[in-house]
């Protein structure tokens, strides 16, 4: 049989209705329709191919982006494509550049932090690209620590402007896409001296580039930093480093939604929470929670496709060997990551719902979801970007030795997917924010301050404490609500222990810093569950198609059991579940991912995903990868010629010398 033949075959067992699983996957059939078209439009476009990329060297590499970036904007325009459109075009080009940071970073810290007047004048200029835009808030000595940023924002009460200077070497600003050879503004992170004395860091925009020639504005040294991990992957954006030499700019160009700069430079605090300036930060958060659900599901892709037609073993009077995909180890790594891009994306969704909703509130002055919505979207980026990089390396490994090469799409997409889990927040650091926020509900519990949203269960923490699980057949794992309390009770249970080995100290401070292992576990815990939670609260959804639903149940249930399994101890140790109920959950996975089987391949189809997304050989939708996969090889330049290029320097005296030697 061939990989074409084993892929029809596969299709032809699925137990489900393939369209419907789009839209859900998709979110709406409005959605699925205006993706499929972006996907198709880029696909089709000759200008955005990919093949050869990773071959390019950087100069043309980045130049070639810039190409892309320029078309796509043209195809934008003509097109009269929305905001919606051009994000899914964005994404289908694939492929990192200033653009992301312009849109994705640029303007929505002018929208979030900026005055109404401030946006009336700088979006209009953003928005047709008059001005290109980069966020540069991390230095060569801080990135995660903000509240330790040395660039400084001097207000000179005489000219009415903002002194911005970069005292030490420390204080370069370091990493910010787009802004090494692209950008010609940039929001600018600063401490604001206002009449000697501090107050915090702020944003400022600050040009850096003429608009005639590109030359950096005088008193500005900007350039890019350097290689990064992976053949093309992220080289194709312009990580930079800026100095200021005392660059003066007018005072209405400090973000001023938090706080004002007067005149006479008093400072005047409007009724908007400190934190908002961090608000980018949440917002790109939202958005890398989305993506991280498409980079894993992009690698679920190859890994599933590849293991329906690659065969090992098994083969029975020279009969045809056992497809991969058939062994059951293989299935207990993938199969739960298949879950995991469904669970991604479901709690995505959520997120995104969450976002606006803060998003209205914040518009009304209400900012009591704040703190929550920190939580969430710190949490969950750290959670699913973590889970994400990983998974494509296991993706990697399930595809064997062909995943390693770069025509599987594999490499590429860690090298590109992996620095998630340091950007907009290293993973870590933004658990230990999370733990805060748990450590604080739980410690106002005993005043009778109710949780709510996503920590609501803390509020019946001490029925969890004392809850025993009632499972006693493996099919009693399937019910949400024994699911479900599971993970509450282990969270909840996690959360406690943590707090009152915090009480144990004097200095609260010594003690978070002390049990920070041991608190982002329970942070880890905490996210799980909210994962978990909106898996299920999807289920509970009206979901049309024939076989959909159950699908996704089975798909719930295996990212649910198989975390579980994985981290027993936490739930064995915390007591809520016994050793005997873990066994019967993995017995039930066990059948899940007999269940799974027939389906698998129409559960990655129903991600829609164009061949020329994919980028990969292995995971080709006609499954005809051998042949592919030849004639992939001859394509390399060091097949251009039969001899290689230094075989007369190196490889021919090489072999004249042995010859010489043998014959002594
Ligand atoms: C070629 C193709 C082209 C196609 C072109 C097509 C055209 C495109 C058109 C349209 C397309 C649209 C495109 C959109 C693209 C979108 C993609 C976006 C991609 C982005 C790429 C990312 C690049 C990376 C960027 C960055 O990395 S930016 C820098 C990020 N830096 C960080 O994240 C730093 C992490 N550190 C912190 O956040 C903080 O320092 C801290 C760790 C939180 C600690 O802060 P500190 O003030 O010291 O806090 P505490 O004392 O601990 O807390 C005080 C208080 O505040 C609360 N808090 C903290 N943070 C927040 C917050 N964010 N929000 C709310 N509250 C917060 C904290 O809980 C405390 O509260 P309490 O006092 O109540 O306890
Ligand atoms: C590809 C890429 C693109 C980026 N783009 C931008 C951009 O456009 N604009 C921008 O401003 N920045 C950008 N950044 C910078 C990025 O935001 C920072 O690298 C990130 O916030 C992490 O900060 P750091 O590098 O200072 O790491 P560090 O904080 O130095 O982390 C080093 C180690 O220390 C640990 N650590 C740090 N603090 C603590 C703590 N309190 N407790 C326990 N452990 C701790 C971390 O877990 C990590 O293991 C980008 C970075 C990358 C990699």
């Amino acid at each position: 049989m061939k990989g074409v033949d084993h892929l029809a075959h596969e299709r032809n067992k699925t137990e489900f209705d393939v369209d419907a699983m789009k839209i859900v996957w998709a979110g709406s059939r409005h959605a699925f329709e205006l993706s499929d078209r972006m996907a198709r439009l880029v696909a089709s476009d000759p200008a955005f191919q990919k093949d050869g990329r990773i071959r390019l060297g950087r100069k043309e590499l980045f130049k070639n982006t810039l190409r892309k970036a320029a078309h796509a904007w043209k195809r934008i325009l003509e097109l009269h494509l929305t905001e919606e459109e051009a994000g899914w075009l964005r994404n289908f080009v694939d492929e990192p550049s200033f653009t992301d940071l312009h849109w994705g970073m640029f303007v929505p810290a002018i929208k979030g932090q900026g005055t109404d007047e401030q946006q009336q004048k700088w979006l209009p200029l953003a928005y047709k690209m008059q001005i290109i835009g980069s966020y540069a808030q991390t230095e060569l000595g801080h990135g995660s620590n903000v509240q330790g940023l040395e660039t400084t924002a001097t207000f000179d009460p005489e000219t009415d402007e903002f002194v911005i200077h970069s005292p030490t070497l420390t204080s370069s600003k370091w990493w910010p896409g787009g802004l090494g050879k692209v950008s010609t503004h940039a929001i600018v992170y600063a401490r604001l001296i206002t009449n000697g004395q501090e107050h915090g860091v702020h944003g400022f925009i600050v040009q850096l580039r003429s608009l005639d020639d590109h030359m950096p504005i005088p008193g500005i040294t900007i350039g890019d930093i350097g290689m990064k991990f992976g053949n093309g992957a992220y080289n194709t954006m312009d990580n930079g480093v800026l100095t200021f030499d005392h660059i003066r700019i007018p005072r209405n160009q400090m973000l001023m939604r938090v706080l004002q700069v007067t005149r006479e430079g008093k400072c005047v605090k409007s009724n908007v929470p400190r934190q908002l300036i961090y608000g980018t930060m949440v917002f790109v958060r939202q958005t890398i929670v989305a993506d991280a659900s498409t980079a894993l599901a992009r690698a679920v892709c190859i890994a599933t496709r590849y293991s329906a037609v690659r065969r090992q073993f098994g083969s029975q009077d020279g009969g045809m060997e056992t497809q991969v995909i058939d062994y059951k180890t293989q299935q207990s790594r993938l199969f739960p990551l298949l879950a995991s891009a469904y669970a991604f994306r479901f709690v995505g969704e959520w997120l995104k719902w969450l976002y606006t909703d803060v998003t209205q509130r914040l518009q009304a002055n209400d900012f009591s979801i704040l703190p929550e919505a920190h939580a969430c979207t710190a949490g969950l980026k750290s959670l699913t970007t973590t889970a994400t990089a990983d998974a494509i390396e296991e993706c990697r490994k399930l595809c064997g030795g062909h995943g390693y090469l770069c025509a599987s799409g594999l490499p590429e997409l860690f090298a590109v997917y992996v620095p998630a889990c340091t950007y907009e927040g290293d993973n870590v650091v933004l658990l230990l924010q999370v733990a805060r926020f748990l450590m604080k509900t739980v410690s106002q519990l005993g005043s009778g301050k109710k949780p709510v949203g996503t920590t609501a269960y803390l509020g019946r923490v001490q029925d969890l404490l004392q809850c025993c699980c009632d499972v006693q057949t493996a099919e009693d794992w399937l019910k949400p609500s024994v699911v479900l309390e599971a993970f509450e009770a282990r969270s909840a249970r996690m959360c406690v222990a943590r707090a009152q080995n915090l009480s144990k100290f004097e200095n609260p401070e010594d003690g978070f810093a002390e049990l920070s292992a041991d608190l982002v576990e329970a942070s880890v815990a905490h996210c799980q569950l909210i994962v978990v939670s909106k898996f299920i609260d999807k289920l509970q959804q009206d979901i049309p198609g024939k076989g959909v639903n159950r699908q996704l149940q089975n798909l719930c249930y295996i990212y649910a059991l198989n975390l579980l399994h994985k981290y027993l101890g936490d739930f064995l140790s915390t007591g809520c579940i016994t050793p005997k109920q873990a066994s019967l959950a993995n017995d039930q996975l066990r059948s899940l991912y007999s269940q799974i089987r027939p389906n698998a391949i129409a559960l990655v189809d129903a991600f829609n995903y164009t061949d020329h997304y994919l980028g990969s050989v292995l995971g080709r939708y006609d499954g005809n990868v051998y042949p592919k996969l030849y004639e992939e090889a001859w394509k390399d330049p060091l097949n251009d010629s039969v001899v290689p290029d230094g075989y007369h320097e190196y490889i021919h005296p090489m072999l004249k010398q042995q010859l010489r030697n043998a014959r002594l």
